[in-house]
């Protein structure tokens, strides 16, 4: 089997994760290498409806556990339709969030607790866990300046939380780090855009030339 690389992009809202994989697409394809880019929830009809479901505004009653399932749910399909049969064809997969979003919005945030999120995970991706992830950092804050001055952007359930929550998703974001040290490689996404694309290219590049040797 020709297998290829699963890359991982988190952090808050705002950090600039959708804007710099574009980029990095644009740049991998100029490189001669084979792309996915997509995104969770999310990437496929059955998992865009179920984004549907979780992200709108006029979902409030909604469970923490309903919500850290249909994440799960929509990641497994997503994983199957899409995701393993591109890393079988030998492609680079960039995936815009995944399983470290329910680890820290669901596991930390909503305070389930990241093992009990992690194991419903691991039911739903049978091992496949990110070969890179790359985390943007930035103040919650920041980040969500970014989104209310950004007129195309529609605010949805999860971005409506109150700060407090979103401070909470940094710091699981922070607990995940260190309990998976070799997998995570962060940015400062506080810094200017051509920056932050820059440094990420640089680490992108070293991990695959690390995978290549
Ligand atoms: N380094 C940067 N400096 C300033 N603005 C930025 C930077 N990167 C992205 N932006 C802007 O911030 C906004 C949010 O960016 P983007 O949608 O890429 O973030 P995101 O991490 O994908 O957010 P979310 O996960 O909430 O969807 C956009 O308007 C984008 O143009
Ligand atoms: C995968 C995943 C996502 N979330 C949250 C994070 C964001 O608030 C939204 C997705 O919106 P985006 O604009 O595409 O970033 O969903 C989550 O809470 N848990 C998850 O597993």
């Amino acid at each position: 089997m020709n297998h290829g690389m699963f890359i991982t992009f988190e952090g808050p809202e705002g950090a600039g994760k959708t804007t710099v994989l574009g980029m990095l697409r644009e740049y991998l394809e100029e490189q001669g290498f084979k792309v996915l880019l997509t995104r969770e929830p999310g990437g496929i009809p059955i998992a865009e409806q179920i984004r549907e479901v979780i992200l709108s505004t006029l979902n409030t009653k909604m469970d923490p556990r309903t919500e850290a399932l249909l994440y799960a749910a929509a990641r497994r399909q997503h994983l199957v339709e899409k995701v393993i049969p591109a890393l079988e064809k030998g492609c680079i997969v960039l995936c815009d969030r995944f399983i470290d979003s329910s680890l820290a919005y669901q596991g930390y945030a909503r305070g389930l607790g990241i093992n009990e999120v992690s194991t419903i995970n691991e039911f739903a991706i049978e091992g496949l866990w990110p070969d890179a992830t790359f985390y943007y950092d930035i103040d919650p804050e920041v980040g969500l300046k970014r989104i209310s001055s950004n007129s195309g952007r529609e605010v949805n359930r999860l971005d409506s939380e109150n700060l407090e929550f979103h401070h909470k998703v940094k710091e699981g974001y922070m607990e995940l780090i260190n309990r998976y040290r070799g997998r995570f490689h962060i940015i400062n996404a506080e810094k200017e855009l051509p920056l932050v694309f820059e440094q990420t290219k640089t680490k992108l590049i070293d991990i695959l030339n690390r995978k290549m040797i």
